[in-house]
């Protein structure tokens, strides 16, 4: 198969979709791969890296739209990207679909088959390539919470670790999966006084099992959510029902009664975020502040870290990008629930069910479309 990699154009998103080292593992499976001049220099790959690797080095991401039969990326395609892709082409990559209906409305009448990285799942109900970014940004969230607690940056200025003599700063914890555990375990490494808050029981078992006294667990009822955020310093929104729009767990008139300059930092943002105040930001300006609370809202959090991010996400698609390029879509669809959990968008119509459901569109099932395929 020809696949095709352009490089990112989202703000300040310098990841990529294929490492050097996934372009040789499809070429081993006899495949070719286009990539965009550039596109890897973000975390330090150049052109030759990706030529040695086995790729062809194309001018423009135009060249790859126009030729490749599956494009892997990243974030989801902006509108310039939307218009160049054509019918029956793959698309492997984020897509965030719940909360931008413009996206939806290019794919659908895009023709391409999108299949995207955070609805694909595992044999354990787990989000295998949402996972890794989940834990850069979860990692993340506490490190920019940190800076957005300063004084300067319109936080209530408190160190999070507090000092001998001065109490820690609260943080809360909405969501105890990934994003969220990961965001307790940084927190907790901080020396910070950590609650998380999950409406699984067997999610806040296991968390009391990891990190046992250290970590206060609460089960997420509305009244629960009230006392940890109003008590907060910092809290994190990390919640997700997959595919859907996240849950508005904290109100605006919620915030009247948090700490003037506490900060919130909405992870959830690219399911729409869990903040009713909360609207996506950029890195270039990632804060600002309603009635006196600063919001954090980057949707694309992990790009700040590409080299990181960009290695730990290659090596979780690269099993999947194998299968949809050694098979093609519809085998490896039908051979796979996991990855068919993954189609967001075939013929025109938005297949996955929590996605239309949030949409407002009609779903066509995944089994529909392979039916008639
Ligand atoms: N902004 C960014 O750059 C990034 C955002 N994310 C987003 O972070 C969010 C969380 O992702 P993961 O941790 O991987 O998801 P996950 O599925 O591992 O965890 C979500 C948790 O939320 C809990 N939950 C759902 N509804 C709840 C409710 N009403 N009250 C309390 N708990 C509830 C679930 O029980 C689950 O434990 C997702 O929206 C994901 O897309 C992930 C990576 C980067
Ligand atoms: C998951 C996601 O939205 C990101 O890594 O940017
Ligand atoms: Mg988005």
């Amino acid at each position: 198969m020809l696949i095709g990699v352009p490089k990112e154009i989202k703000n300040h998103e310098y990841r990529v979709g294929l490492t050097p080292a996934s372009v040789r593992e499809l070429r081993t499976h006899g495949h070719q791969i286009l990539i965009e001049t550039g596109a890897g220099e973000g975390i330090g790959m150049d052109d030759a890296a990706y030529a040695k690797a086995g790729a062809e080095i194309v001018p423009d991401a135009a060249s790859v739209f126009a030729r490749a039969e599956m494009i892997v990326k990243v974030k989801e395609p902006q509108p310039a990207e939307c218009r160049q892709l054509r019918p029956g082409q793959i698309l492997f990559t984020y897509l965030h679909l719940a909360p931008d209906p413009e996206q939806a409305k290019l794919l659908m009448q895009s023709g391409v088959i999108a299949i995207a990285y955070e609805t694909v799942t595992d044999e354990r109900g787990r989000l295998p390539l949402l996972a890794p970014m989940s834990e850069v940004a979860g990692r993340m969230a506490v490190q920019v919470g940190a800076v957005s607690l300063q004084k300067a940056n319109g936080g209530l200025g408190v160190l999070l670790a507090g000092v001998p003599g001065v109490p820690p700063a609260r943080v809360a914890v909405l969501g105890g999966g990934v994003v969220g555990t990961n965001a307790a375990r940084i927190a907790l490494g901080m020396g910070a006084d950590v609650t998380i808050i999950d409406k699984s029981i067997g999610r806040l078992a296991q968390l009391d099992d990891l990190y046992g006294p250290h970590l206060k667990t609460l089960f997420a009822t509305a009244e629960a959510i009230e006392d940890a955020v109003f008590h907060a310093d910092l809290v994190i929104g990390a919640v997700l029902v997959p595919g859907a729009s996240a849950p508005k767990l904290v109100t605006r008139d919620m915030l009247g009664q948090m700490r003037r300059g506490a900060v919130l930092v909405d992870v959830a943002i690219d399911q729409g975020g869990c903040f009713e105040t909360s609207k996506p930001t950029t890195h270039d300006d990632p804060t600002y502040i309603v009635d006196g609370i600063v919001h954090y809202c980057v949707a694309n959090m992990p790009g700040a870290v590409p080299r990181t991010s960009t290695f730990a996400l290659a090596q979780a698609t690269l099993p999947y990008a194998l299968k949809l390029a050694d098979h093609g879509w519809k085998a490896a669809l039908r051979s796979d629930p996991h990855l068919r959990a993954g189609l967001n968008v075939a013929e025109g119509r938005i297949v996955h069910p929590a996605v239309a459901t949030a949409l407002g569109e009609v779903v066509l099932t995944a089994d529909l479309v392979l039916a008639a395929a």
